[in-house]
């Protein structure tokens, strides 16, 4: 099953799906999450697999965390349990003091892949999730068009994904995940699969939809420039089980433009975590 068919089918099956579209969330909801002792064991055979251990982290409304760490430390385990698809073997998630129970309105996900439905053009895409909800046909449009022109999707509306660059798959991707007013977005590694340019226009893409609906954002990446440039705090985890080592708060300008690659403490994080993560991976 694709896994935009996993979220949207829990999604229907889960009671908070029933939550009605909220413009307040979209555009300035809250959106703080609280981590508490999570820990996740997997059954492996006649074994089981400790993949997160103890993992506690507080994020404010509005604030971009990205969290990095070696191949296998937990970091999709940890985002998929705050999504609600996957359960945890102890502790708690909370989004605005409410306890996570299951894949919800108030946190929309992007993966990697291009998990956009095929048979559907970029706009029933991002009207998919409103449609649902049971939305009006002329709520659901302005819904579209507010998305379609944030992500500067607005003459690919009628296309369908194939047609699309893997960059603008991306970007209706995140439209559509929008268009459902969530508090949080859940994005992992969402980029990596863009040529480097491309990244590039859709990481300063993102930061332009964050400033805009004040989203908080949970972000994984490979890519330590990718961290720094977008982040206000970076969450450094081990593997073997996956927990927290450390945490940097990213004290670059509010503005990152492309200088900001240059700035003395670009450089500076760049080299703490290049040094911090070449460790671990050994
Ligand atoms: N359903 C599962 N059953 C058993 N083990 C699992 C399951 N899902 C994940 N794991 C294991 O848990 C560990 C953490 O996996 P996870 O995908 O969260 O790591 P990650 O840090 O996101 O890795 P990567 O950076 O390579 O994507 C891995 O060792 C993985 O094999």
């Amino acid at each position: 099953m694709s896994k935009a068919i996993e979220v949207v089918e829990k999604m229907a099956d889960n009671a908070q799906a029933a939550i009605k579209y909220d413009k307040g969330a979209a555009s300035g909801g809250l959106g703080s999450i609280s981590i508490q002792g999570i820990g996740k064991s997997f059954a492996t055979g006649k074994t089981t697999f400790r993949a997160l251990e103890n993992i506690d982290l507080e994020i404010g409304a509005n604030e971009f965390v990205t969290i990095v760490g070696p191949s296998g430390c937990g970091k999709s385990t940890l985002l998929r349990i705050v999504a609600g698809l996957e359960e945890a073997s102890e502790g708690d998630v909370g989004v605005d003091g409410d306890l996570v129970v299951g894949p919800g309105a108030d946190r929309g996900m992007v993966f990697q892949g291009y998990t956009l439905f095929p048979w559907l053009t970029v706009r029933q895409n991002i009207e998919y999730g409103p449609k649902l909800k049971g939305i009006s046909i002329l709520e659901r449009r302005a819904i579209s068009n507010r998305y379609l022109r944030i992500t500067r999707l607005e003459s690919f509306a009628n296309r369908f994904p194939k047609q699309l660059s893997g960059g603008m798959k991306q970007r209706v991707a995140i439209a559509r995940a929008l268009a459902n007013g969530p508090k949080v977005l859940l994005m992992d590694e969402p980029f990596g699969a863009l040529d480097a340019q491309t990244k590039l226009e859709m990481q300063e893409a993102l930061l332009d939809v964050w400033e805009k609906e004040k989203t908080t954002v949970l972000f994984i990446t490979h890519d330590i420039d990718e961290a720094i440039f977008l982040s206000q705090r970076i969450v450094v985890m081990g593997a073997g089980p996956g927990r927290i080592l450390k945490e940097y708060p990213v004290t670059l300008p509010a503005e990152r433009t492309s200088e900001v690659r240059e700035h003395p403490e670009f450089l500076k994080l760049r080299r703490e975590l290049t040094a911090l993560l070449k460790h671990k991976e050994e």
